[in-house]
């Protein structure tokens, strides 16, 4: 994990690629940004949302202590319109023995290719994600997630994405998505 991320620090030298930034980084810092942006953009939803309990609210993929869920850092280069995420899922992310859970990898692509997404497009969500799962993945092992930004049509934004092998000799997972850029008119 140390080895990719001074490669791809390494690479962002010359200002090709852009180490986005990780722990703690949400959009979202305080509750009463989260509320705001819940009714701006969810008002459906937010009718069923316990404003108390959103002051607890956290990234799903940082609640785990270091080294037990999701140990990811990622890097985006704007020409090529690339997301890379280096990933390594820990001990809690088990799913099959010693395999990583395929809910597990299906977060790291969403997280990935919504990334991807979000610099492209800002308040988007995921209306659709295909995953085929080609290759167990090894428990602790460290993986690279690539994704691509394909095409964009209107609101919608279309994201393929594979997950491989640091030597990049296994593919482990292939995905496409389609995410949808909000429309503060739209009730959703
Ligand atoms: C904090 C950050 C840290 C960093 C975090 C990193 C980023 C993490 C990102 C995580 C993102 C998520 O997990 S989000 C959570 C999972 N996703 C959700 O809960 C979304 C639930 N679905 C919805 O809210 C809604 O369906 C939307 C918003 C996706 C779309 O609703 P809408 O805005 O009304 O759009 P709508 O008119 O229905 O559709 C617009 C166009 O898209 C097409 N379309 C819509 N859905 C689909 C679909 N499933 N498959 C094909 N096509 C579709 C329609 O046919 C239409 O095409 P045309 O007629 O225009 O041709």
């Amino acid at each position: 994990m140390r080895l990719l991320f001074d490669q791809f620090m390494k690479k962002c030298e010359d200002g090709s690629w852009i180490h986005l930034p990780s722990y703690n980084y949400t959009l979202f810092q305080r509750s009463q940004d989260i509320s705001a942006f819940i009714h701006a953009y969810l008002p459906t939803a937010s009718k069923l949302i316990n404003e108390e309990k959103l002051l607890q609210a956290k990234i799903f993929t940082r609640n785990f202590e270091d080294g037990l869920g999701f140990e990811y850092v990622m890097f985006y280069n704007d020409v090529e319109k690339r997301v890379v995420c280096v990933f390594e899922g820990g001990p809690y992310l088990q799913g099959m023995p010693g395999c990583l859970h395929g809910g597990a990898i299906a977060t790291m692509i969403d997280a990935t290719v919504g990334t991807s997404a979000m610099i492209a497009e800002g308040i988007v969500m995921t209306a659709n994600l295909n995953i085929n799962f080609k290759r167990p993945v090894p428990l602790c092992s460290v993986v690279l997630i690539n994704s691509q930004l394909d095409k964009i049509e209107g609101r919608k934004l279309f994201i393929s994405c594979n997950v491989q092998s640091v030597d990049e000799k296994t593919l482990y997972t292939e995905a496409t998505s389609l995410f949808i850029k909000l429309d503060p008119e739209k009730q959703v």
